[in-house]
């Protein structure tokens, strides 16, 4: 294979200690040009770890890393121009203005997009002549990211882009991700909102203590696992699910997940259905948002990697 025709990312085996802590244990990626990939973990699962890596940041005790079919160590110089990094929190020189920069970045690549139509898009025009010290949180983020796309990668390392953004800024985001994918760059991005993950990614990877535990497109995660589906609503807190349960099949189960929001999982079928509104009647209990549907990305990441909070 040239290295035209190679991945944008391939790792083989990856480990990487910090002292006596392993940070990334053995794990194996395939990501294809032009596909958007959503890295979820808990915290410290290793996803930052993995994609600084993957930056040529730090380097990996054993394993077989290819950017765009290159090593981004020895080749940190041929992938520079190539790829794009907004790393998670950003961070510049305190006195540097918006517009300076992203001018100095714009100078290192060959063909840059025009900074100030970037710092349009992004919303920064009326922010170009700030200090980055004084920008809000959710400015640097997006000054962040037009330093990471100015200069027209191939490939795009986005970490946590939309942590402490609003939904504006978010949205804004979420539609530029979009317009990479369209325009065939490919994106590796690290996120926490399941609902990112969901809407922009082609496939998903969670890991978890350094391990790959999942891959897939969002719809194949949540795929029903053997025809079960859930139905979930909303109602009082603390009904007596014991009673429900009692009139369910079997195999059903009934949980609160949080007070007042129920689901029933199981081989929701229309008698199921039917058994809830039915048991919801005879007990005065109004269901609100009653809905069939499979699980969620959320449902299954806790699912993988536990419900306990991480060190
Ligand atoms: N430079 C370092 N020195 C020591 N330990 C580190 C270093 N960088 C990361 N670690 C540890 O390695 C583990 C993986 O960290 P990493 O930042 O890759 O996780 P993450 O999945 O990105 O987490 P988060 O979601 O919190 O950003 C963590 O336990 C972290 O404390």
């Amino acid at each position: 294979m040239s290295i035209g025709d190679s991945p944008a990312l391939r790792i083989r085996g990856l480990h990487k200690r910090f002292g006596d802590h392993v940070a990334v244990s053995g794990l194996d990626l395939d990501m294809p040009r032009g596909a958007v990939l959503a890295l979820l973990g808990p915290n410290g699962a290793g996803k930052t770890t993995t994609a600084e890596i993957c930056e040529g940041f730090q380097r990996a005790d054993e394993g077989e890393v290819r950017v765009l079919g290159l090593d981004p160590v020895a080749d940190a110089e041929r992938l520079r121009p190539r790829v794009g990094v907004m790393p998670q929190g950003g961070g510049a020189y305190p006195g540097v203005h918006a517009d300076e920069m992203l001018d100095l970045v714009a100078a290192c690549a060959a063909d840059p997009l025009d900074p100030s139509w970037l710092l349009d898009v992004l919303g920064l025009s009326g922010a170009r002549r700030t200090s980055y010290k004084r920008l809000s949180g959710g400015q640097q983020q997006r000054l962040s990211l037009a330093c990471a796309l100015v200069g027209r990668p191939e490939l795009v390392f986005l970490d946590e882009p939309t942590a402490g953004m609003d939904p504006q800024a978010r949205r804004l985001v979420w539609e530029l991700v979009g317009a990479l994918r369209r325009d065939g760059v490919s994106v590796l991005l690290t996120t926490h909102l399941m609902d990112e993950a969901e809407a922009l990614a082609d496939r998903v990877l969670i890991i978890d203590r350094g391990r790959a535990v999942a891959d897939g497109s969002a719809g194949e995660l949540t795929e029903p696992e053997d025809g079960k589906q859930e139905l979930r609503f909303r109602s009082q807190p603390a009904l007596n699910l014991e009673l429900l349960l009692a009139a369910l099949p079997e195999e059903c189960q009934a949980d609160e997940l949080r007070p007042g929001d129920y689901v029933v999982r199981g081989v929701v079928d229309p008698q199921v259905v039917s058994t809830v509104t039915a048991w919801c009647a005879q007990h005065g209990v109004l269901a609100h948002e009653l809905r069939v549907s499979r699980r969620s990305l959320e449902d299954v990441f806790l699912e993988l990697t536990g419900r306990e909070l991480r060190q």
